[in-house]
């Protein structure tokens, strides 16, 4: 599986937003958005999801633009997992997960036991069985956002699309999801996410596409990427990225 940009340039109603974008992303590895408010990282990923036509370049899926991919096909490679969001009208989460299966079923099929076998693997997988009957929009941010991943992995997806996953969850909540991100990941599932915390591409050893001002200011292995002049000029204001004393590297804005 591969997902790649080719001089991409995304925007809406014609108008770029994000210019000359280019990556492959490898069965395995991790790409993280990294920009102010504003510089695209979702109009981006709507178009990696063929929910926006590009404005010039494309999107390639396996080696097949993703435009000429069958919805119930695209759904086997990519699979968009949303912010966690409580209006699930009451559903299950065992019954939110199985969704996940519904580009299999044809028109007038329904699940079998194959499905429910899926989901039940899937939760077990992330460590969520015991939250198969409660009620989704009673969960957690975080354990929603769990529970939104088993969803797209029942898909059957071999990469994950995330959209500021962490974005309203606890610290522990969101080192949780990251942390489930990267397991997948090192069991070879691909994932794109966006995020507005620098650690978070750092703690996961992602590559790194950083927007700004209608372009990619950068685009490389974490370790290499973020760094305090790159962060300096993304956000505007003096960050600097300093070794601890146990060898991780911690992002620290400072001169407010
Ligand atoms: N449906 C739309 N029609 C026209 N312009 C849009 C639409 N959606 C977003 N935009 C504009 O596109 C630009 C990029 O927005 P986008 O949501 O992709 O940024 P972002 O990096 O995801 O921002 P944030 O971090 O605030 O979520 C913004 O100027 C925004 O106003």
């Amino acid at each position: 599986m591969s997902l790649r940009a080719e001089n991409l340039s995304v925007g809406h109603g014609g108008c770029a937003v994000v210019e000359h974008i280019d990556f492959e992303l490898a069965a395995g590895e991790i790409l993280c958005l990294l920009g102010p408010n504003g510089s695209g990282k979702s109009t981006l990923i709507k178009t990696l999801l063929n929910l926006l036509a590009p404005c010039a370049g494309r999107v390639l899926v396996n080696n097949t633009d993703v435009k000429q991919w069958q919805a119930n096909q695209l759904a086997r490679h990519l699979a968009y997992v949303p912010q966690s969001h409580a209006n699930s009208l009451g559903f299950t989460v065992g019954d939110t997960v199985l969704m996940g299966r519904t580009h299999q079923w044809g028109l007038f099929g329904g699940p079998s036991q194959v499905d429910y076998q899926a989901v039940d693997e899937v939760l077990e997988q992330l460590g969520i069985a015991s939250l198969k009957p409660r009620n989704f929009s009673l969960l957690s941010g975080g354990q929603q956002q769990l529970v939104l991943i088993a969803r797209a992995l029942c898909q059957g997806a071999q990469t994950l699309v995330l959209d500021e996953p962490t974005a309203n969850l606890d610290f522990a909540n969101a080192a949780k999801v990251m942390h489930t991100l990267a397991q997948l990941a090192a069991k070879g599932k691909s994932v794109v996410l966006s995020t507005h915390n620098p650690q978070d591409a750092l703690g996961i050893n992602a590559t790194v596409c950083m927007l700004k001002d209608r372009t990619v200011l950068a685009l490389g292995p974490a370790r290499q990427v973020v760094t305090s002049d790159h962060l300096t000029r993304l956000y505007g204001l003096p960050i600097t990225v300093s070794n601890t004393a146990l060898g991780h590297l911690a992002v620290v804005p400072h001169g407010l």
